[in-house]
């Protein structure tokens, strides 16, 4: 496997979400959607401050899932889903440093109950609270950010209203044990995420996240500037609605110290029932249609068998496969 070099100088911009005046229409919402594209086109990702996720939140959330994750064995089983990745999912030997556990309609309370209920029949009301409250914030994020992208890019706004309705969004607790060894091991295999976007917080400033530059030669550090910090991530849908003007961004975790690393992450996804093509104004003579309409769940479950399932070329394998 070809090594590329960790470039430390290399940086992510860093988008400010922290203004309460961030509302569509003013001159900050325009000028911060236009750091938000500029990034994404230059990155396929970015940090965003944002503070509406409070630091005790934050330490909610890391809490909730140290007593998840340190639940038996048997009992984090119980988290199954017939998709995979959804469900619990630990130590695979290709990813023996990887644990995570997907939520799915995680900003839903009936859902999220039934999930606590699962590990904790007896009950754990703060998991569920924590688990919400964290949920809407980022979802509250995820919706500025996308509704940003996509007016910038001048789409119509009843689309961009249409296209929000129709996503739900999957939380998924990730753990990371430490390593005594010195030298680096994989925690989570480069790859692109599949979904839309993708917002991602974790525990402390420690290394484990990088991602790749759009030339391919280099990993950037994500490493978290500040307490308010997340990592956002274009996903393949994106770069599907957006007719290939941004690319997904290949990240992976590595681990390189003891500490344990525990992250969260935000995924907003499209429904079962929806399909998926770019909105007439994104095609054009520059831009010639790049993918037929296809559905979400079927084109996941394809990424999820064989080699290379998780890279823009299994979404182009799987698009010239319905022509
Ligand atoms: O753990 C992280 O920070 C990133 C995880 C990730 O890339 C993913 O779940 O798709
Ligand atoms: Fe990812």
């Amino acid at each position: 496997m070809m090594s590329l070099e960790t470039k430390p100088a290399l940086q992510l911009p860093v988008i400010d979400f922290t203004s309460r005046d961030l509302k569509p229409g003013t001159v900050e919402w325009e000028s911060v959607r236009g750091d938000v594209r500029r990034a994404l086109e230059e990155y396929g990702c970015f940090e965003a401050l944002f503070d509406k996720v409070t630091v005790e939140l934050r330490k909610a959330v890391f809490e909730a899932s140290e007593d998840l994750f340190g639940l038996p064995i048997e009992t984090k089983q119980r988290i199954v889903s017939d998709v995979k990745y959804r469900g619990y999912v630990g130590q695979n030997p290709t990813t023996p440093l990887y644990e995570g556990v997907g939520i799915d309609v995680a900003d839903n309370e009936e859902q999220v109950k039934a999930f606590t209920q699962k590990l904790w029949p007896q009950g754990n009301m703060s998991f569920s609270e924590t688990v919400l409250s964290f949920t809407k914030h980022v979802s509250e994020l995820d919706f500025k950010i996308r509704r940003m992208v996509m007016e910038s890019f001048g789409i119509d706004e009843n689309y961009v209203d249409k296209h929000l309705k129709s996503t739900k969004c999957l939380m998924r607790m990730m753990k990371y044990r430490g390593v005594d060894e010195t030298e680096e091991e994989l925690g989570m295999e480069a790859h692109t995420d599949r979904n839309v976007l993708t917002i991602v917080c974790q525990n402390d400033v420690i290394d484990g996240l990088e991602v790749k530059t759009k030339d391919g030669r280099h990993w950037i550090k994500a490493n978290p500037s500040q307490d308010s910090s997340f990592l956002v991530i274009g996903g393949s849908i994106l770069h599907v609605l957006l007719n290939g003007r941004v690319q997904p961004a290949v990240h992976r975790v590595v681990r390189m110290g003891t500490e344990t690393r525990y992250s969260a992450g935000h995924f907003s996804m499209p429904n079962t029932e929806e399909l998926i093509y770019a909105p007439d104004e994104m095609v054009d003579a520059a831009f010639p249609r790049l993918f037929n309409p296809f559905g979400f769940e079927a084109y996941y479950k394809f990424t999820c068998e064989g080699s290379g399932r998780r890279d823009l070329s299994a979404l182009k394998t799987y698009c010239s496969l319905l022509k």
